[in-house]
């Protein structure tokens, strides 16, 4: 756990970039930092590793006041990853990786056996990038590299700059589902720093929504954040548009959705009549004998022929998908309703327009502040 007590910076001109800041950053949770140019996001983050001395207020990390340790040691316990990357221009990716395990005096063999690990890790195979140098690679490559350079020495903690910043949009978004998985098995303690709201709710366990000399306005899981801003400028930062954001960050819950009328494969045409005209829907869903999903039915069936005419199903979602991805299968393929399946392809219920919408107002019901 990281907490910064009353933290300031003033630097020797008289500015002040960060008054008097307190926060904490819960252990293995991504803390994501952000707000307008200038605000003090950078700043606080370096104050974290010393890359910048605090001028007042404490920083602890587990309980130890940073301002106690050796800087060195300090830093090699904490991960940096920022913009541009900053990787040795004339030394191999793999060594670029094993920096730190080699100033740790870590064997050649088993920092060898790291970074390759490590690459494979962040996607990069190191049959093929290992030997390269750092301008043999693209930017987004580079910036997975510096990603793997920070986890070397497998450290609790690791504080990211922007990192990625420098690349343009579609690989800035596999980057950032790249890390949320990396970052789903390592659980590692990060604190983010993005001038960028979508990035900061995506990749964020909970935002810290800051004003100019670190203000900090809000701080909130990313839900909150979008449906209930803490006042006039969190709202204008995360935007009109923070309606269409929470669709991305609300994932869909069984409690939200709807029975749908359901029939078993081998079912006639008459039972998709009987069980449709219960309902308020010209349709049902078929299910094999396990539950699963086999396809859907209209109520509407062929005349002259008692055998159930089914149809393929495709808007469907995994439980684990956000309303987001749930309304853009809807659009997708025009349908009126989504199945939502299990691991097994079982269904557990359709999301509607309408559940959609009461799952959005139900969010924002529970992160409201009490
Ligand atoms: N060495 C310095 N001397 C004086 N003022 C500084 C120094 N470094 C930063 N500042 C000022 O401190 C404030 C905060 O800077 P910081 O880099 O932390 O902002 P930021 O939120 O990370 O901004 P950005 O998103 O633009 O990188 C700014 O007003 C900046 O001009």
């Amino acid at each position: 756990m990281i907490v910064l007590d009353g933290v300031g910076k003033q630097y020797a001109d008289g500015s002040v970039a960060v008054r008097d800041l307190s926060l904490s950053v819960p252990r293995g949770s991504l803390v994501a930092l952000v707000g307008p140019s200038g605000c003090g996001k950078s700043t606080t983050l370096k104050m974290i590793n010393r890359l910048i001395e605090p001028t007042s207020g404490r920083i602890l990390i587990d309980g130890e006041d940073v301002t106690r340790a050796d800087p060195v040691e300090l830093r090699r316990g904490i991960g940096y990853v920022i913009q541009q990357v900053g990787l040795f221009p004339h030394q191999s990716i793999r060594e670029n990786v094993t920096t730190v395990p080699t100033l740790l005096g870590w064997s050649r063999k088993r920092a060898r056996a790291r970074a390759d690990e490590l690459l494979e890790m962040v996607g990069l195979d190191p049959a093929t990038y290992a030997d390269r140098y750092p301008h043999q690679l693209s930017g987004g490559q580079r910036q997975r590299v510096g990603v793997a350079r920070a986890l070397a020495a497998d450290p609790p903690v690791l504080l990211m700059d922007e990192p990625f910043g420098a690349v343009d949009p579609i690989v800035r978004e596999r980057l950032q589902d790249e890390f949320l998985r990396l970052q789903h098995d390592l659980a590692k303690t990060v604190v983010f720093v993005t001038h960028d709201i979508d990035e900061a709710v995506r990749l964020g366990d909970r935002v810290a929504v800051l004003a100019s000399g670190g203000d900090l306005r809000q701080y909130d899981s990313p839900a909150a954040v979008l449906g209930s801003p803490a006042d006039e400028f969190v709202a204008e930062f995360v935007g009109a548009d923070r309606g269409l954001r929470r669709l991305a960050v609300t994932p869909i819950e069984v409690g939200d959705l709807e029975e749908a009328p359901v029939v078993r494969r081998g079912a006639s045409a008459g039972d998709v009549r009987q069980v449709a005209a219960g309902s308020d829907v010209p349709w049902a869903i078929v299910v094999d004998d396990d539950d699963r999903l086999a396809g859907w039915a209209p109520a509407e069936q062929p005349a002259g022929s008692d055998a159930m005419r089914v149809r393929p199903m495709e808007a469907t979602v995994h439980r684990s998908a956000t309303l987001k991805e749930a309304w853009a299968v809807m659009l997708r393929y025009d349908a009126g309703w989504v199945a939502v399946l299990d691991d097994d392809r079982r269904l557990l219920g359709v999301l509607t327009p309408e559940s959609l919408h009461a799952a959005l107002r139900r969010s924002v019901r529970i992160t409201e502040p009490a």
